[in-house]
């Protein structure tokens, strides 16, 4: 939006909620499910890590590379977001930050696949200085027609808010409160706690696997978004954070995982280290990530697991 658009109701929300999204296509292969993995860190502390090597390699002759539940965040990005087409919305592309992510794992990630996504809105709220809109993306596979997993992204865009005709502010969703946990994050001592860097090159290797926004690599566009330099993806957080949970709790076994959200608290930078806390509560591990050099959590949430996990 520029300056000379400023009074235009930015956002119109009938014509936002009522906006149809296409159907979209991602094919991914086995190398693509590998860059991923490198792209969240896996085999970065240990080339030989033997719980993470299967995510890159055919480790003793197994037949497919094992897929990262968290992969399922990249189905969204098929053909970009689709923002842009969305009638009634405008805001400025380089304050958007993403706020939340929710994600069902219906059954375990091929290790190559074609998927076609339902694309929807599932949200919309005016938080006066921000306007938040949510994305719901139901994937498939092409071949059989199996819904694989549900992505429900929370896009949090920043100066857009303030569009409410009422003095009640605007909030319309789509999907039962109850569904997403408010997560709390225990008093009590961690259950495990793990500690993982972020090289500097972290988010230029990440963005590969399809997430191509600039605030993650141009030094001016993460200048003009606020920040000191570019920072990471919150989707690369959040892959860090379940990967070390899936080493830490679940023995390695990546399709332990059915559900997982996350909030995206604070911005991490390349370079810094990651604290990973995590919380086993029956068959829910709650966890919250910090950047140790900042002391600050950047992220928090929770993973639900199909059965409850040992120790
Ligand atoms: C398909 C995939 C789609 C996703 C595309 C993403 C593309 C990517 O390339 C982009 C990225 O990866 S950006 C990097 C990752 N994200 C971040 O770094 C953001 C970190 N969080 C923040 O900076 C602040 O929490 C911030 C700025 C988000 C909010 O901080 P404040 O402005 O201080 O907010 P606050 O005053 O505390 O709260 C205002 C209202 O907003 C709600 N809220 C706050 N944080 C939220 C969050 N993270 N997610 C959702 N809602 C959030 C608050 O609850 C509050 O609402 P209410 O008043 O009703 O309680």
């Amino acid at each position: 939006m520029t300056s000379s658009d400023r009074s235009a109701p930015a956002i119109d929300p009938d014509l936002v909620i009522s906006h149809k999204f296409s159907e979209t296509s991602f094919c991914y292969t086995e190398r693509d499910a590998a860059l991923y993995a490198l792209g969240v860190g896996a085999c970065a502390g240990d080339a030989v890590d033997e719980k993470e090597l299967n995510y890159v390699y055919h480790r003793n002759g197994q037949k497919s590379i094992q897929v990262l539940p968290t992969f399922a965040a990249l189905f969204p990005f098929a053909e970009g977001l689709g923002l842009e087409k969305v009638s009634g919305l405008q805001y400025d592309p380089r304050l958007l930050l993403h706020g939340q992510q929710y994600i069902e794992i219906f059954r375990p990630l091929p290790s190559s696949g074609s998927i076609v996504n339902k694309v929807a809105i599932a949200g919309l709220h005016d938080k006066g200085k921000a306007t938040i809109i949510e994305l719901e993306t139901t994937s498939y596979l092409k071949e059989s027609g199996e819904a694989l997993c549900m992505n429900r992204s929370t896009i949090y865009l920043r100066g857009s808010g303030g569009f409410s005709s009422s003095s009640h502010p605007y909030s319309y969703k789509t999907y039962p409160d109850n569904q997403i946990l408010h997560v709390s994050v225990p008093k009590h001592q961690p259950s495990v706690v793990y500690e993982d860097t972020i090289q500097q090159s972290q988010a230029l290797l990440y963005r590969l696997s399809g997430d191509y926004n600039p605030l993650h690599a141009d030094p001016m566009i993460a200048q003009a978004a606020g920040f000191a330099r570019p920072i990471l993806h919150g989707l690369c957080t959040l892959g860090f954070a379940v990967r070390a949970i899936i080493k830490c709790i679940c023995n390695g076994e990546q399709t332990t995982v059915r559900n997982i959200f996350g909030r995206f608290l604070l911005h991490v930078y390349p370079g810094e280290t990651l604290v990973i806390e995590m919380w086993l509560e029956g068959s829910r591990v709650i966890y919250q990530t910090k950047v140790k050099e900042r002391n600050r959590a950047v992220l928090s949430g929770y993973v639900l697991l199909k059965h409850n996990s040992s120790l």
